[in-house]
């Protein structure tokens, strides 16, 4: 039976359940369940907090868990990340009050507050800060200048809202760029199960960066449409009654939809329907 570590709250919780979901697994119906047993997959799931996820998997007693990179990372458990799942995107940076410009070599000598100790700490050494006093919270890092515990803070930004109502700018490059991800203990053989059980996520993850195009083409026109629709490797094309009509099937990126569209409306293409793809193996 493989044991499978999701995250139980935060941000990560809702969309790492609906994409096991949708990769056919059983997922709690009970916010508050702390296991949930799919018997028919053979997998037990644990819903944990997204914190400590990377240290039951670096411990062995889990197979596989999903958790963000920034996470993983702060724990320092031995955990190796097996996918990323395109979700939970996030950057880990520091921020300080907008009034002035700073550089990281400013923290010398300065107190910043962060719910990542390990994260900080590793990215001042690498600056060659040596003198600044990491202040541990747990959340709402960005109340903590203003009330007077920190001179700067280093935390997770997503659309940089939270720092803009707190008269914050974000200063430095980027300490970790994030996202969920699937980890496993490394140095963990393969085993048919967690390649199965990543298999069935990629295949989510992959249908949710593309959709399928089909659309009719006069044949005379098929070489450039060709090139505007390449598909993964190469589009499927059908006969229609009509001998001077082809029809054209292929994956497009999804961001990347509705250019196609106008391009090939623009080169004479007609009947250009896009549809959804719930999941797939390539
Ligand atoms: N606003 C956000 N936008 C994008 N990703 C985020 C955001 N906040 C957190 N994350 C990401 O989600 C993961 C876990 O953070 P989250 O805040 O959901 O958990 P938590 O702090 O443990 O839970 P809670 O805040 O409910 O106590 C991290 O990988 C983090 O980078
Ligand atoms: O850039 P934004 O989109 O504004 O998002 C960033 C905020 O979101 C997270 O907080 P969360 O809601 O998890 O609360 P917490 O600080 O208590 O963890 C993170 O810690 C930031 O505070
Ligand atoms: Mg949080």
């Amino acid at each position: 039976m493989l044991r499978v570590a999701v995250p139980n709250k935060g941000t990560l919780a809702g969309p790492a359940s609906e994409m096991l979901t949708e990769a056919g697994y059983r997922q709690r119906h009970e916010q508050r369940d702390l296991t949930v047993l799919d018997p028919v997959n053979e997998v037990e799931f644990f819903f944990l907090r997204p914190k400590d996820i990377a240290i039951y998997v670096g411990s062995g007693e889990l197979d596989l868990g999903i958790t963000g990179r920034d996470l993983a990372q702060e724990s320092g458990a031995p955990v190796a990340e097996a996918l990323s799942l395109g979700f939970g995107f996030s950057t880990f940076r520091y921020a300080g009050p907008g009034e002035r410009e700073w550089k990281v070599t400013d923290l010398e000598g300065r107190r910043i507050a962060t719910a990542y100790p390990r994260l900080v700490r590793n990215d001042l050494a690498r600056h060659g800060v040596r003198a600044a006093e990491v202040i541990r919270l747990d959340g709402a890092v960005e109340i903590s200048i203003q009330l007077g515990v920190a001179d700067a803070i280093a935390d997770v930004v997503g659309s940089g809202r939270t720092l803009r109502q707190h008269g914050l700018a974000a200063f430095g490059e980027e300490i970790c760029r994030s996202e969920a991800v699937l980890i496993e203990r490394a140095d963990s053989p393969a085993s048919p199960e967690k390649s199965q059980l990543a298999g069935r996520l990629q295949g989510v993850v992959f249908a949710q960066q593309y959709m399928m195009l089909d659309y009719n083409c006069p044949q005379d026109l098929l070489d450039a449409a060709v090139e505007i629709t390449p598909g993964l490797d190469s589009p499927t094309m059908s006969p229609l009654a009509d001998p001077q009509w082809v029809a054209v099937r292929a994956m497009v990126a999804r961001k990347e939809a509705n250019l196609v569209m106008d391009r090939l409306i623009a080169l004479g293409a007609k009947a250009i329907l896009v549809s959804d793809i719930r999941s797939c193996r390539l």
